[in-house]
């Protein structure tokens, strides 16, 4: 079901829904998909109880700790899934009619923590598949661009307490995204990148 349609709603001057409309790829935004009661439950639930960790990559002969705190739920190696995350799960599969299993937080404790220019791995499967993300607490601008047509305008995208983006299948294949630091004051922003790790595989029946 979508609860919105594929129109922009209007709701106080501000756009409620956007179809980016990007070449090679599908981008899709919902400003308020959670209303305020609910994201500011989901948020200070998320901060609290979350395990949070901050994981270190080895560059070289360097350890570089990610200028964030993150946590890993389903899959083989992740959390086993919350109420809460399977709450918010099922509500983001409702409207994006697709199948998630896993989901990454980050916790961006201010605005010195970031997420660099990347587009997200190739899953286990070696195919990209649509990523949701979930947005609680301050916002961040999400920057957008294409690897490699320079005629595509970057995008500046402010992600806003509850608020959910859909990338397309082909999203990470084409373009690459990123979180900048910000010298504004601003409290702790919580995301949540909802993944699929496999497709489903299909069921063969054998027939006599
Ligand atoms: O925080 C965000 O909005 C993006 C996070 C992200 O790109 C990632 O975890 O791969
Ligand atoms: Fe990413």
């Amino acid at each position: 079901m979508n609860l919105f349609g594929e129109t922009a709603l209007f709701e106080g001057g501000i756009k409620r829904y956007i179809d980016f409309k990007l070449p090679d790829t599908e981008l899709r935004l919902w400003q308020r998909f959670f209303n305020k009661a609910e994201a500011d439950l989901y948020y200070h639930t998320l901060l609290k109880e979350t395990p949070w960790q901050q994981r270190i990559r080895k560059m070289y002969d360097k350890v570089i700790p990610d200028p964030r705190l993150t946590a890993y739920y389903g899959g083989a190696n992740g959390h086993a899934w919350t109420p809460l995350l399977l709450e918010i799960k099922q509500a983001v599969e409702q409207i994006t009619e697709i199948n998630f299993d896993r989901v990454l937080l980050n916790l961006y404790r201010d605005g010195k923590d970031s997420v660099a220019w990347h587009s997200d791995n190739l899953p286990a499967d070696g195919k990209h598949h649509h990523i949701a993300s979930v947005t609680f607490g301050d916002t961040r601008i999400f920057k957008v661009r294409h690897k490699t047509r320079k005629d595509i305008q970057q995008l500046d995208i402010p992600l806003t307490h509850g608020s959910l983006l859909l990338m397309g299948e082909t999203m990470q294949e084409h373009y690459e995204h990123h979180i900048p630091k910000t010298a504004r004051e601003i409290g702790p922003r919580i995301n949540l990148t909802f993944r699929i790790s496999e497709s489903l595989k299909p069921v063969y029946f054998e027939g006599r």
